[in-house]
C-alpha cells in the first residue's frame, strides 16, 4: 500500500515563506487535485516531493521512508511539468527512453516499455519526430508517456494542461488519468482551475499563501466549504454570501435574513458558541441549491423554506437558466435552474424559490470559517 504523509513542512525563500506548516496525508490510488492561486506554494510542494528542493522544516514520508533529505534520483517520484521541459531536438521515442536509459535498463526493456506509452498515448505515428516540431497538445502527451515509464510511486502533475484547446485537454486528462490507474500510485495534480479536474479526483486540496486551508473528497470540501476562501475560489458561479443575524428561541435558532428566515434545532448550540457575543452570521447559498417552484417536483416536500423572489436578469443555455434574483428588499441572489419549462420566464417576473436549510453553509462574520453543522 502506498501512503503519502506531509508533516508540518516549511520552506522560505529569504523573507517569502512559500509553505506554512503544510500537512496532509494520501493513500492507496488517492488522485488529489491541488487547487489554489499563482503563489500559493503549489510548485514550491512538488519541488520538494520530488528532491528540487529540501525543506527547511518538517519531514516529507513515502511508503515509510522519510524521503525530504533524499536526493531526487534515489526517490521513487515522477515529476511531470511542461516547466522541467522536453529535449526539443531529440525524437518522442528517445525523449520517452530518456529516464529508463538514465536508469540503465536493458535496450530491450527500454523499448518495451516506450512501445506500450506511445500505444497508450496515441503517439506511434510521430515517433521519430524531434519534439521542436509538435504541437503544444503533442508535447503535453510525451511529458505525461516520459513519466508513465518511470516506476514511481507518486506522480505528480504540475499544471499539465495549460494552455491547451478544449479537445486536447481532454485526450491529455484522460491520458492522466489512465496513467494514474494503470500505475496504481498517488497522484497528485496541480491547477489554478480544478473544475475540469475534479471529475478525477478522489480527493480535493485548497492551497493559499502556503497552507492547506482543507482537504477531503471533492463532494465534501463543495458541500462544506471550510471558510469563505475556498467557497470564494471553488464555486463558478460564485457562492452567495448573505448576512444573517442568529436569535435564540423557545424551539431552536431563528435565522433572520433579508426577505426570509428559517428555525435551526437546539443541536446547532455549539456551533453558535464559536460566535461568543456576536448574533450575526455569513449564509452561503450555493446556487444550484436554489429550486423553483416551476421545477418539478416542486419544493413542496417538508423542510423547504419558500420565499418570493424577482428575476432580475436571466441567462438561459441549453435547459439551464441563470437567473440574478431580488429577495426582500436589497438581497441579490444568483440561482441555477435546471429543466423549467416556463415561457414567461424574463426580467421582472415574480417568481417563488425553495431552499432547504440543510443546503445553506453558515459562516462566522470575521474569521469567515464554516459553523459546523451538528451531524458532522
Ligand atoms: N526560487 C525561489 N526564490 C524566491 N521565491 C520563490 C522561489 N520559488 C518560489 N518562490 C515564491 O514562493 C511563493 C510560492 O511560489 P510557487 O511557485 O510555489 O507558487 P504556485 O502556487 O506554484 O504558483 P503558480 O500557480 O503561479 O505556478 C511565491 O511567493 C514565489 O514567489
Amino acid at each position: 500500500m502506498n501512503m503519502l504523509d506531509v508533516q508540518d513542512v516549511v520552506k522560505c525563500f529569504g523573507t517569502t515563506i512559500a509553505l506554512d506548516h503544510t500537512s496532509f496525508s494520501l493513500r492507496n490510488n488517492d488522485f488529489l487535485v491541488l487547487a489554489g492561486p499563482s503563489n500559493s506554494g503549489k510548485t514550491t510542494l512538488f519541488r520538494l516531493l520530488s528532491g528540487l528542493e529540501q525543506p527547511d522544516a518538517g519531514t516529507i514520508w513515502l511508503n515509510g521512508v522519510n524521503i525530504g533529505m533524499m536526493k531526487g534520483g534515489a526517490r521513487k517520484v515522477a515529476l511531470v511539468s511542461h516547466k522541467y521541459g522536453v529535449a526539443n531536438q531529440l525524437s518522442v521515442y528517445d525523449n520517452i527512453a530518456q529516464p529508463l536509459r538514465f536508469r540503465r535498463q536493458s535496450k530491450k526493456i527500454v523499448d518495451q516499455q516506450v512501445q506500450s506509452a506511445l500505444e497508450i498515448l496515441e503517439l506511434q505515428h510521430i515517433q521519430k519526430m524531434p519534439v521542436k516540431r509538435l504541437s503544444g497538445g503533442e508535447i503535453q502527451r510525451v511529458v505525461i508517456a516520459r513519466a508513465m515509464v518511470r516506476d514511481a510511486d507518486l506522480y505528480l502533475f504540475d499544471e499539465p494542461l495549460a494552455q491547451l484547446d478544449p479537445h486536447t485537454h481532454h485526450r491529455a486528462q484522460q491520458a492522466i488519468q489512465l496513467v494514474h490507474r494503470l500505475k496504481g500510485a498517488i497522484s497528485i495534480y496541480a491547477t489554478q482551475h480544478p473544475a475540469s479536474a475534479l471529475t478525477i479526483a478522489t480527493r480535493l486540496a485548497l492551497i493559499y499563501q502556503g497552507r492547506i486551508q482543507q482537504i477531503g473528497t471533492p463532494e465534501e470540501v463543495l458541500r462544506r466549504p471550510a471558510n469563505l476562501f475556498v467557497a470564494e475560489y471553488l464555486h463558478q458561479p460564485r457562492l452567495n454570501q448573505v448576512p444573517a443575524s442568529v436569535h435564540a428561541t423557545d424551539t431552536g435558532y431563528l435565522i433572520q435574513a433579508d426577505g426570509f428566515n428559517f428555525i435551526l434545532p437546539p443541536a446547532w448550540r455549539a456551533s453558535f458558541a464559536q460566535l461568543a457575543n456576536q448574533t450575526s452570521v455569513i449564509l452561503g447559498i450555493r446556487p444550484n441549491t436554489i429550486l423553483s417552484t416551476l421545477t418539478p417536483p416542486s419544493p413542496d416536500a417538508s423542510g423547504y423554506i419558500h420565499i418570493p423572489a424577482q428575476i432580475t436578469h436571466i441567462d438561459h443555455l441549453m435547459g439551464k437558466w441563470t437567473m440574478q434574483l431580488r429577495v426582500g428588499q436589497q438581497t441579490s441572489l444568483v440561482a441555477e435552474l435546471k429543466d423549467i419549462h416556463h415561457p414567461s420566464l424574463q426580467t421582472g417576473t415574480r417568481i417563488e424559490i425553495g431552499l432547504h436549510p440543510v443546503d445553506i453553509c453558515l459562516f462566522h462574520p470575521t474569521a469567515r470559517t464554516l459553523l459546523p453543522p451538528p451531524s458532522w
